[in-house]
């Protein structure tokens, strides 16, 4: 035998069947490549990953009553779908204002926006807090409307770098804006028992916060950081395992997305940016201005209640929503995302 025969052949490496990263996995990141892929994942209920279904758009449409001309905000301008058809109703006259937290996600909405032709003669978009919406109208004067769809993206709920659901593995972070504050893995490292079982209970109605708190302090006070989204979901599962089996494995379900919920309030100050936002909301809107919000938890909608509320008592707006609303039955069966919205609306007086 030769000495070229005896060498040793390497394996070809098998690749597998499965992708290998979220990429890969769905056609529906590249959507101008698989535009079937994107209609029939929507027709099915679903959101494509890398996408984002606007909530309410009809409702909102009709009650912001947008003419050409107009100047408004976007506050939280996500993959730009309402963005899109507040565009459209200016038809070309008039400017939007376009804010995110988001760094990543604001990039991608730019370009796709600038694609379809909207360029800064009519769109300013800017990476910023709405709670800063007072730097906005410095700029731009009285504003004749304001969307704010509060809360996360598909795509930012989706990608599982982002850390935002337990669902996927992924580093624990659940920041909107990565490159500023504290993760949740870290903001887990210096909390007490006593504020993280505050913390599920006011930001997420958790019933078993007493039983979470505990074991993921004990978990910490042993050594374990708590780093992926999975390992926290482990530590929830194991904690509730007294649960009675028939209801277990949903219960536990929604106990994971109420922490993360939690936790994700906290590591982005959503109560306490809202706050300010409701706050400084009256002297940004010039009068008859109008301004719709979408919340998703009670927490969020409690405070926007309570602002309009207050400032229809004090004859800063005119009217508000006389009720939440809620999307269609038919959007909710579309958009399983869209059954926990709850819109509500304000006019300045
Ligand atoms: C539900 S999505 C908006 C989706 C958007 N309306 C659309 O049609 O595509 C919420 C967006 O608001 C952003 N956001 C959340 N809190 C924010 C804040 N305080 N200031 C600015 N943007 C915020 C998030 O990063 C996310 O992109």
């Amino acid at each position: 035998m030769d000495k070229q025969e005896q060498k040793h052949k390497r394996r070809v490496r098998y690749k597998g069947t499965h992708p290998r990263s979220y990429k890969e996995k769905y056609k529906e990141l590249q959507p101008e490549k698989y535009g079937d892929t994107v209609a029939h994942v929507i027709r099915k209920g679903s959101t494509p990953a890398g996408m984002h279904i606007s909530i309410c758009v009809k409702e909102i449409l009709e009650f912001l009553q947008i003419v050409p001309g107009q100047i408004g905000l976007d506050a939280t301008l996500g993959y730009g779908g309402h963005a899109l058809e507040m565009l459209k109703c200016l038809d070309s006259k008039g400017h939007l204002y376009a804010l995110d937290v988001d760094s990543i996600e604001l990039t991608r909405t730019r370009e796709r926006l600038e694609k379809l032709g909207y360029d800064d003669k009519i769109l300013t978009i800017q990476q910023m807090n709405f709670s800063n919406i007072d730097q906005i109208t410095a700029g731009s004067g009285p504003l004749n409307f304001v969307l704010a769809d509060l809360g996360v993206s598909s795509m930012q709920i989706d990608n599982p770098d982002r850390g935002f659901s337990y669902k996927n593995e992924g580093p624990l972070d659940l920041r909107l804006n990565p490159n500023k504050g504290i993760s949740a893995a870290e903001r887990l490292k210096e909390i007490s028992k006593d504020e993280l079982q505050g913390m599920l209970i006011e930001n997420a109605d958790e019933p078993y916060a007493e039983e979470i708190s505990r074991a993921i302090i004990s978990k910490i006070k042993k050594g374990t950081d708590i780093t992926t989204t999975t390992q926290l979901q482990c530590i929830i599962n194991d904690a509730l395992q007294f649960i009675p089996i028939d209801k277990r494995k949903d219960e536990i379900k929604k106990s994971c997305q109420r922490t993360f919920q939690a936790l994700r309030i906290d590591v982005n100050n959503e109560y306490e940016v809202l706050y300010e936002f409701l706050e400084k909301l009256p002297d940004s809107l010039a009068p008859g201005g109008r301004v719709a919000i979408l919340s998703f938890h009670s927490g969020e909608d409690r405070l926007v209640k309570k602002s309009f509320k207050r400032l229809l008592r004090e004859g800063v707006y005119q009217e508000i929503a006389p009720d939440i609303i809620r999307p269609s039955t038919e959007e909710c069966r579309l958009n399983s995302r869209a059954r926990s919205t709850k819109m509500r609306w304000a006019i300045k007086a």
